[in-house]
C-alpha cells in the first residue's frame, strides 16, 4: 500500500515508518513525504531514505482549503492511498478529511481522549496523572477525537519535565505508529460506518 507521510518537523515518527517499511513482509511503501515547513530534519530524514519529498509552504496560500487541495493534488500525484500525518502541525479542513476518511491516521502524545490539543505532555504534568502514553487514531473532522487504533501506556515519573515525558512517549510513538499502520494497512482494522474501529471478522 502506497503511503503519504505529512510532517512539520523532526520526522522521527516518519523515521520509525522508514525502518517498519523495510522489513520484506511490511505490505507498505511510504511513496511521498509532504512538509509544510521548509529544511526541517524530517526532510533530510526522508532524503536519506531516497524518499521523494516536497514542501507545501501554508503561508503562501489564502486559505486552508487551497493549501489542503495542493497538498491533496500531490498526494493524488503520488497514488497515495493512505496518508499517516507525523507531527504535522497543521489543521485539515473538512473537504480533505472527508475524502480521505479511513485512510488518514495521526499520532498524539497522550492517551486519548484526555489531554488533547497541542500542549499534551504539559497539560499531563498539571494534572498530576501517573500514566500518560501515545494514541495512533483516525483523522476526524473534530480535533484529536477519531477512531482510537492503537494505544501505548508510558510512566510518568518523578521529577519528569516536557521534555523528559516527550522523549519517553517517543519510545513508545516509535512502537505503536508502525503497529498501528500494519493494522490498517493489511485490512486487519478499519473505520466503520458508525466511526468506530471495525476489526475484520476472524474465520
Ligand atoms: N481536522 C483535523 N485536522 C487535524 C490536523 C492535524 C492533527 C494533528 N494534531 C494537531 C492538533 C492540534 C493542532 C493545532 O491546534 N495547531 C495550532 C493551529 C495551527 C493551524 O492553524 O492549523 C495541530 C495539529 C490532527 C487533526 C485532526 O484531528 N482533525
Ligand atoms: N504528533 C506529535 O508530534 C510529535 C512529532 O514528532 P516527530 O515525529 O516529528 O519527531 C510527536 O510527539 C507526536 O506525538
Amino acid at each position: 500500500m502506497r503511503v503519504g507521510v505529512l510532517i512539520s518537523g523532526t520526522g522521527t515518527n516518519l523515521q520509525a515508518i522508514i525502518e517498519h517499511t523495510k522489513d520484506p513482509t511490511c505490505c507498505v511503501e511510504i511513496a511521498i513525504v509532504i512538509s509544510n515547513k521548509t529544511g526541517v530534519e524530517g526532510l533530510k530524514k526522508a532524503t536519506r531514505a531516497g524518499i521523494p519529498t516536497r514542501v507545501i509552504d501554508h503561508k503562501l496560500y489564502g486559505s486552508r482549503s487551497e493549501f489542503d487541495s495542493t497538498v491533496d493534488q500531490v498526494l493524488q500525484e503520488f497514488a497515495v492511498e493512505m496518508v499517516c500525518l507525523a507531527g504535522f502541525m497543521r489543521i485539515l479542513s473538512g473537504p480533505f478529511v472527508k475524502k480521505w476518511n479511513g485512510k488518514l491516521l495521526n499520532i498524539h502524545p497522550s492517551l486519548l481522549p484526555s489531554f488533547k490539543g497541542v500542549n499534551a505532555h504539559k497539560q499531563v504534568l498539571q494534572a498530576g496523572v501517573r500514566v500518560t502514553g501515545c494514541s495512533v487514531h483516525f483523522v476526524a473532522e473534530e480535533i484529536d477525537a477519531g477512531a482510537i487504533i492503537v494505544q501505548k501506556v508510558v510512566p510518568v515519573l518523578v521529577g519528569d519535565s516536557e521534555e523528559s515525558l516527550c522523549e519517553r512517549v517517543k519510545e513508545a510513538e516509535h512502537v505503536a505508529y508502525p503497529a498501528a499502520l500494519h493494522l490498517v494497512a493489511s485490512g486487519a482494522i478499519r473505520l466503520g460506518e458508525d466511526g468506530k474501529i471495525c476489526w475484520k471478522e476472524q474465520k
